[in-house]
């Protein structure tokens, strides 16, 4: 479990994080949303007591991190992938880590396993691509078993096969009952695999919810209509003072509708006679609740 409570970060003038409150839970994956400069790294820092908070506090499982007596098999962290000798070969480096913090070396040889890194873990790491160099982040992150996981936007330069093995990595580690806080601007990536969401804006939390809550009180579902007499079909659904639906165009004889169901649709469409082409339900999407919480936090900016 993390814990931040009045949580703030001042550099100079600029409030980085802002009075954030937060509870990231054990067993579940909990994306971390926000803008660019909206204070998602520096929280992380100050999770991993890389930098002093201005005010607050931020605990690992119920300590701060200068209190951990063991650190890595507390909390296990991927921030920046880039800093790794590169003549070292990813084994050494792994093993270098390890000595230092009094992990046993198995664990060396399992997470170059679990990475899908022990057919290159004798190579030079300068040698490496962007996404080995990610994969041996995470291995780095594993290496002391740790019960919190924080990744700062891992899955950044991977293909799509690596994308995938992320997902399936933390959704096994959150379901083995680690807390697992992941930070990535792939919102279509995000919604297959956090169960959760906090999201900042301008340092503060601008949202707190299940993905599933989140995204529902997002953009409302809608219902995408073609028909070669949409002119005629739009007059009927909006007709009447009392119409709850609202349309939006959606190129050639086609628009989109939200407040009535496809159903609501089609039974009015028969009513006169009218032909559809196309009846689809649009489900409302991650990105598009996120896209909408933060047009809203901008305007509010701007006023
Ligand atoms: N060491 C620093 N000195 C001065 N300002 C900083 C420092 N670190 C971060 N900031 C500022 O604090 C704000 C929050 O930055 P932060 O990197 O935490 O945002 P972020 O949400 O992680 O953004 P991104 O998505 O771009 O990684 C930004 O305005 C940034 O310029």
């Amino acid at each position: 479990m993390i814990e931040a409570r009045g949580l703030s970060k001042r550099y100079g003038t600029k409030l980085a994080v802002d009075d954030v409150s937060f509870t990231i839970k054990s067993g579940q994956v909990t994306g971390f949303l926000g803008p660019n400069g909206a204070g998602k790294s520096t929280s992380m820092r100050l999770m991993l007591g890389l930098d002093r908070p201005t005010a607050g506090t931020v605990t690992i499982n119920g300590s701060r991190y200068s209190e951990l007596p063991a650190p890595m098999h507390e909390v296990g962290a991927l921030l920046d992938a880039k800093g790794v000798h590169p003549g070292r070969s990813a084994r050494s480096h792994l093993r270098a880590l390890a000595a230092t913090h009094r992990i046993p070396e198995r664990r060396v040889h399992e997470v170059l396993e679990q990475t899908g890194l022990s057919e290159v873990a004798h190579k030079r790491v300068g040698g490496f691509s962007l996404g080995m160099g990610q994969r041996l982040g995470i291995a780095a992150a594993l290496l002391g078993d740790p019960r919190v996981l924080i990744l700062d936007e891992p899955v950044n330069g991977l293909d799509p096969d690596g994308v995938l093995w992320v997902r399936q990595l933390v959704r096994h580690l959150a379901s083995e009952g680690r807390t697992v806080l992941l930070s990535s601007h792939l919102m279509s990536e995000m919604a297959q695999t956090a169960d959760h969401v906090i999201v900042l804006g301008r340092g503060r939390v601008v949202a707190d919810a299940p993905i599933a809550e989140f995204i529902a009180a997002g953009k409302q579902a809608r219902v995408l209509v073609r028909s070669p007499e949409a002119a005629r079909l739009a007059a009927t659904l909006m007709a009447g003072p009392e119409s709850p639906a609202a349309l939006e165009p959606a190129g050639d004889d086609a628009f989109t509708v939200a407040g009535l169901t496809a159903a609501e649709v089609g039974d009015l469409a028969a009513a006169q006679g009218i032909a559809l082409h196309e009846l689809s339900p649009v489900a409302a999407s991650l990105e598009d609740a996120y896209l909408e919480l933060t047009r809203t936090e901008l305007e509010y900016a701007a006023a």
